[in-house]
């Protein structure tokens, strides 16, 4: 190793992709292999991330890596499964992976999660190799177990090629959709402005060895810079879990990216409220697999360097949450770190209103994504944490005003016991989803049906309009009830609606319907364009009503505002003609009448 090795961290890296597509196998088949490949500290086991050195990568990846071109140390492999966990976790700003792995089944290609990976991948400008996985599974597949893509392509037969490039090439109009320039990898000139596309299977072990190439060619290219640290300087890292650990209480799994993390350091790390303030008690790692059987499971660490997962006990850790940063103090004033930590956390606050739905994400970083999604579909937030689902929520989302905001949006996180009793009482819904966007959709989807019912309830409640003449020789009788031939010239008429007349502008409610007749049977209602004879209680004919006579429906003033104002785009539009002929009429003497 060159002098400059030393302070060059290792790249962390971190893999995404849809539910299924094989995100594990393709880091198991990493780790396996490299256990295989290589002599004890082939892997280094930490908490929540794997460790890949140089050498390893180099046996791995054959003639593909060639130690002597790199001076970076090696990869740190996040491990946490399900992408959101780490994804969204940030550092400093930015992304908390260096680099990722964008896993796709190149039989389903692009599927919801990998959507959702390509966002947060585009957002943190995140550079990512694509990982075209489960090539195996073509049908006339001749596998060459652990063998650089290439020769192993190029050894099928043509058919089979011809089958997995038809995939391939969708793969690669998905990407150039979502403004990627891809390619498969070993025609991508420059890595920089276009995504290099791996042919690969997990479960074959092919082309993992140009995975690897790729992401060391891709860090020691394009982030030697960023991987510089001062090795001795004090650590900083980010919370993946806050875990409760049988003898030391409330711990963090933490992903340190820079400096170093002491026993005994004091360290800030953010939490719900004020920042916590704490020493470090014990930094512990995973024991290697030959000791398993001694009885405790970790093995305690005096100091943890960049880039590591470590897990660390300290008192007072019981309010920290996933996805806030840990800083060490050391050297520089205690409220320094405070504030820069309180500064990085303000960064992520999302902002809340009076009214609004309430939203629980496993991590601030998802926390932060889950925000900008609802806030594109204009949905309110009345609370924003990061945490699972607990009584207190489904209080505060019962105190929402709307009934549309009663709810809970939930996205990778657990309903407590005591809680899923609470939402049984309470009008307050649960959404829950792992896929952000599918959650909003789940949301706005019962908004919108919730708002049409309430509407076809308000409908079936509400008179409506119509207008209508009575027909010259239509007199069927005079009085009690008068009874005439009308026609319907717009609108519906409805029995039991009180019927108006304006004379000279003046309002005058001549009576109430008492049965309509279409064709001598009684129906209920009458439509703009048919001829009925209309029974009204009150009027006699000659004297308040009379022949050729234009009648209306008498809307309650209440009743035309909500027509006019909130359905005037869920009634028919011979019903809105009556509607406005209506109103122009009452506000001839009363401009402000229904508004
Ligand atoms: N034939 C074949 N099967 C694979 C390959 N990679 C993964 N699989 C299978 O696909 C299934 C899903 O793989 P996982 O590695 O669990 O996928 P994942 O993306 O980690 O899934 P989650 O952790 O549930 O999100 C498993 O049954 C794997 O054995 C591959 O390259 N070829």
């Amino acid at each position: 190793m060159s002098d400059q090795a030393h302070s060059l961290r290792t790249p962390i890296v971190a893999v995404l992709g849809h539910v299924d597509h094989g995100k594990t196998s393709l880091l198991d088949k990493i780790r396996g292999s490299a256990v295989s490949d290589g002599e004890a500290g082939a892997i280094t086991q930490h908490i929540g991330a794997t460790a890949v050195p140089l050498d390893t990568i180099s046996e791995m990846a054959g003639s593909l890596v060639q130690p002597s071109d790199f001076d970076l140390p090696g990869l740190l492999f996040i491990d946490t499964p399900g992408h959101h966990s780490f994804s969204t976790l940030r550092a400093r700003g930015g992304a908390l992976a260096d680099i990722a792995i964008l896993v796709v089944d190149v039989n389903d290609g692009f599927q919801p999660q990998t959507e959702e990976a390509i966002d947060i991948l585009q957002r943190t400008g995140t550079p990512f190799v694509v990982a075209a996985n489960k090539v195996d599974t073509t049908p006339g597949w001749n596998p060459v177990e652990d063998s650089p893509i290439k020769p192993s392509y190029d050894g099928q037969s043509d058919a089979a090629r011809s089958r997995l490039d038809e995939n391939l090439y969708e793969l690669i109009g998905q990407l150039s959709d979502r403004d990627f320039s891809a390619d498969f990898y070993w025609r991508v000139q420059n890595f920089r402005n276009n995504i290099g596309v791996v042919p690969c299977s997990a479960l074959t072990g092919e082309g993992v060895p140009d995975i690897l190439a790729v992401l060391m060619g891709l860090s020691q290219r394009f982030m030697k810079a960023e991987m510089e640290i001062d090795v001795e300087g004090p650590g900083e890292g980010t919370v993946l879990e806050v875990k409760d650990q049988q003898g030391f209480g409330a711990t963090l799994d933490v992903v340190v990216y820079d400096g170093i993390i002491r026993e005994g350091d004091t360290i800030v790390v953010g939490a719900s409220n004020e920042p916590i303030v704490t020493e470090v008690r014990a930094l512990l790692q995973p024991r290697p697999n030959a000791e398993i059987r001694v009885e405790k499971q970790f093995e305690q660490v005096d100091s943890v360097g960049a880039a590591a997962g470590v897990k660390i006990a300290a008192p007072d850790l019981d309010n920290a949450i996933a996805g806030a940063p840990v800083r060490v103090v050391r050297d520089r004033p205690e409220e320094d770190v405070v504030e820069e930590v309180k500064a990085e956390l303000a960064e992520i606050e999302v902002g809340t209103e009076e009214e609004g739905v309430v939203v629980k994400a496993d991590t601030l970083g998802s926390l932060e994504a889950m925000a900008n999604a609802l806030q594109e579909a204009e949905i309110p937030i009345l609370r924003a944490e990061v945490g699972d689902i607990a009584p207190r929520d489904v209080a505060v989302a019962g105190t929402a005003r709307e009934a549309e905001n009663k709810a809970i949006l939930g996205f990778n996180v657990d309903v407590l016991p005591n809680a899923e009793r609470e939402l049984e009482q309470a009008e307050v819904r649960l959404f829950s989803d792992d896929v952000i966007y599918q959650l909003v959709e789940e949301y706005d989807e019962y908004v919108e049906e919730m708002k049409r019912s309430q509407q076809e309830t308000i409908l079936d409640k509400i008179i409506r309009p119509a207008r209508f003449q009575i027909l010259q020789d239509h007199t069927f009788r005079q009085s009690d009830p008068a009874v005439v031939g009308v026609e319907i010239m717009s609108g519906t008429v409805k029995n039991n609606a009180n019927v108006a007349k304006f004379e000279n502008n003046e309002p005058d409610r001549v009576g109430q319907l008492s049965g309509i007749q279409l064709q001598g049977d009684d129906v209920s209602e009458a439509r703009a364009g048919q001829r009925v004879s209309l029974a009204i209680d009150g009027p006699t004919v000659g004297r308040q009503i009379e022949e050729g006579d234009e009648l209306w429906i008498d809307l309650p003033e209440k009743h035309a505002k909500i027509l006019e104002q909130e359905l005037s785009d869920e009634i028919p539009a011979d019903e809105l003609e009556a509607l406005s002929g209506y109103l122009n009429k009452r506000r001839k003497r009363d401009p402000f009448w229904g508004k």
